[in-house]
């Protein structure tokens, strides 16, 4: 069963300060969209480089996710180190979700600019950063999410199948 990494990395979350939303809706995101069968691994951690990192080694090399998202530390502030911790562990970045997700994004809010998210690939796991405001996850997974299964073909993961009703995968020459 493919599996899919979703981290939520906020301070407050993490400390049981404010209920986790961004997670679940994710959860909800590729619930609607995926046909295929998945399972979410589901982490709320810190906004600690360290911990990011490992987090993200653990669901890419020991669980084999096909996809990891985050939420959360994608900002200005000091403790916003999500992107940092993303191109720690990947070998390859790939700017251009962050390109059209922030562009995606400015639709709805003027600081959209200020997510710093980015993507990249680890071993045969895609990782994306998405930011921590619950509203933010269906924007932006919907710009980004027609270009995921092929992305996750072209690094050997597993076949993800989408919902064309809800989502249109794109596979060049399909
Ligand atoms: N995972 C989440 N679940 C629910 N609400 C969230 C989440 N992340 C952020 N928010 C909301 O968005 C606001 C702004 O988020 P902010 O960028 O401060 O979050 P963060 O940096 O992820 O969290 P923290 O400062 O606790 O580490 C928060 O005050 C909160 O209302
Ligand atoms: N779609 C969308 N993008 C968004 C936002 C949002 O509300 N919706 N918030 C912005 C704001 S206010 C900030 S500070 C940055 C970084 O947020 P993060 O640190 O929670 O990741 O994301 C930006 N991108």
């Amino acid at each position: 069963m493919t599996k899919i990494g979703i981290v939520t990395i906020s301070d407050r979350a993490s400390a049981g300060i404010y209920e986790d939303r961004s997670g679940p809706a994710i959860i909800a995101f590729l619930a609607e969209t995926l046909v295929s069968p998945w399972e979410p691994v589901a982490r709320v951690i810190a906004d600690e480089q360290a911990l990011i990192e490992e987090t993200l080694i653990d669901l890419a090399d020991r669980i084999g996710c096909a996809l990891i998202c985050t939420t959360g530390g994608t900002g200005p502030a000091e403790r916003d180190v999500t992107p940092e911790a993303t191109e720690a562990v990947c070998r390859k970045m790939m700017p251009g979700f962050g390109e059209l997700m922030r562009q995606e994004s400015l639709k709805y809010v003027p600081t959209a600019i200020l997510s710093r998210q980015t993507a990249g690939i680890r071993g045969a796991s895609l990782i994306v950063n998405l930011p921590g405001k619950p509203a933010s996850i269906r924007q932006c997974l919907q710009a980004v999410f027609p270009a995921v299964p092929y992305c996750v073909d072209l690094i050997g993961g597993p076949r993800l199948e989408t919902d064309s009703a809800v989502c249109k995968a794109f596979r060049p020459g399909a």
